[in-house]
């Protein structure tokens, strides 16, 4: 089974909804953030600021290509498909999911949150973003799935399985 990497946009629920899809498949479970922050001993707020974007992509860019391609669920983050290198890294070595909630959607779950440096801008600036990834997104992908503001990260678990089974 070729590892399953959910990509989509700040706040869609790919660090949530992995960490249930590899607890119920009884897999391992990464996330792109964590292993940066775990490997340059900073948060990412602390990255951003110190260093800059292209330095945070760089980690990224990297840290994807040392996680599992088989038997284990990947969280990206949100900017992971900037990069042609990963959506071409996604498609050929990992069975890509995009989780694709509305911006309203996410807009009221962000809120203010500020663990986000990209979240932290003006209201324009992020649908701009938002508008500007969904063809990425798309790519490096084999299943979308429409997330609804009623969608419960159980329901959301269980319609990517079965979009996994359907697609044998
Ligand atoms: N149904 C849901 N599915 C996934 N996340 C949800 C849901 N409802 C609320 N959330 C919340 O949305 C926020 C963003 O989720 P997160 O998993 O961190 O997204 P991402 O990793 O894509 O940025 C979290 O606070 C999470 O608890
Ligand atoms: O969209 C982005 O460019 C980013 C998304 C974040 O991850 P989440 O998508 O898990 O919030 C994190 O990687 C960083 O703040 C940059
Ligand atoms: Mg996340």
């Amino acid at each position: 089974m070729k590892s399953i990497c959910l990509v989509g946009f700040m706040g869609s629920g790919k660090t949530t909804i992995g960490k249930e899809l590899a607890k119920q498949l009884h897999i391992d479970f990464y996330d792109t953030d964590v292993e940066i922050e775990a490997w340059r001993k900073m948060s990412i707020p602390q990255i951003f600021e110190k260093e800059g974007e292209e330095y945070f992509r760089q980690y990224e860019a990297e840290i994807l290509r040392k996680l599992p391609t088989n038997y284990a669920i990947i969280a990206t983050g949100g900017g992971v498909v900037e990069r042609k290198e990963n959506r071409n890294w996604i498609k050929e070595s990992l069975l890509g999911v995009y989780l694709k909630p509305t911006f309203d959607i996410i807009s009221n779950r962000l809120t203010d949150d500020k663990s986000r440096p990209l979240w932290n801008k003006q209201e324009e600036e992020k649908r701009e973003l938002f508008i500007r990834r969904i063809p990425l997104y798309e790519d490096c992908v084999k299943i979308s799935i429409d997330i609804k503001t009623e969608s419960t990260v159980k329901e959301t678990v269980n319609t990517i399985l079965n979009s996994i089974n359907d697609l044998k």
